[in-house]
């Protein structure tokens, strides 16, 4: 792949692209109960954003992980019948080791945190399953009118069409928040640099450092 079609993101990027949203979801009152990070590309932004999402006098948010991964290849046409098919979920959430306060999603501020949207279909996965599941234990425990919020953090969106969607009520409350928008170009992430002094020096110099 030509070099002009790699976009190199430093550490210190992420880290002030993690300052920025943060800033932005307290400024909207919309600080989450828990953050649940895709693995793996989530789980450094997540733990970042955790950091400036906490208040004085108030615990850290608790960080879930979740593994998603997707089928490279099935070998099918159609993607939308195979959405579902191309998602394998390799570790859900485990509230086991929370209190008692905090026995499942249903009435929290969910913000689930991944570094890329892609085609979507990972987010589109995940936001479908956990709401799915939040009804069913409303269902069994009787909450019905606690309102769950989900909401999405992602370091960059790709500027491209979608395999899938998200909520409109997600997408049109603020809710999707990509901390930039960028061309489809290929992503070079600092984790998987292995030069990552090289790897500095390249984000720099396109401005994202
Ligand atoms: O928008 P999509 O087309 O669904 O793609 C985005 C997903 O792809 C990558 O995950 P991957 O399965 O490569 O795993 P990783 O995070 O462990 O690298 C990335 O971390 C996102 O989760």
């Amino acid at each position: 792949m030509a070099e002009n079609e790699r976009m190199y993101i430093s550490y210190n990027n992420i880290h002030k692209l993690c300052q920025g949203v943060a800033k932005h979801i307290l400024a909207r009152n919309e600080r989450p109960d828990i953050i649940i990070a895709i693995t793996g590309g989530g789980m450094i932004p997540a733990r970042i954003i955790r950091s400036f999402l906490k208040t004085k006098g108030q615990k850290n948010i608790p960080i879930q992980a979740i593994g998603l991964s997707l089928y490279e290849d099935l070998g099918l046409d159609n993607s939308v019948e195979t959405i579902g098919k191309e998602v394998i979920r390799t570790q859900w959430l485990d509230f086991g080791a929370l209190n008692q306060h905090f026995d499942s999603l249903i009435g929290k501020k969910v913000l689930i945190v991944d570094e890329v949207d892609d085609t979507r279909t990972t987010l589109h996965y995940a936001v479908s399953e956990l709401e799915k599941e939040i009804a069913e234990q409303q269902k069994v425990l009787n909450r019905m009118s606690e309102e769950t919020v989900i909401s999405i953090f992602v370091l960059h969106n790709k500027d491209k069409p979608k395999r899938a969607g998200l909520p409109d009520s997600m997408m049109n409350s603020g809710r999707y928040i990509a901390a930039q928008t960028v061309p489809d170009k290929w992503l070079c992430y600092p984790w998987d640099a292995e030069d990552i002094e090289e790897h500095t020096m390249l984000a720099k110099a396109q401005g994202h450092d």
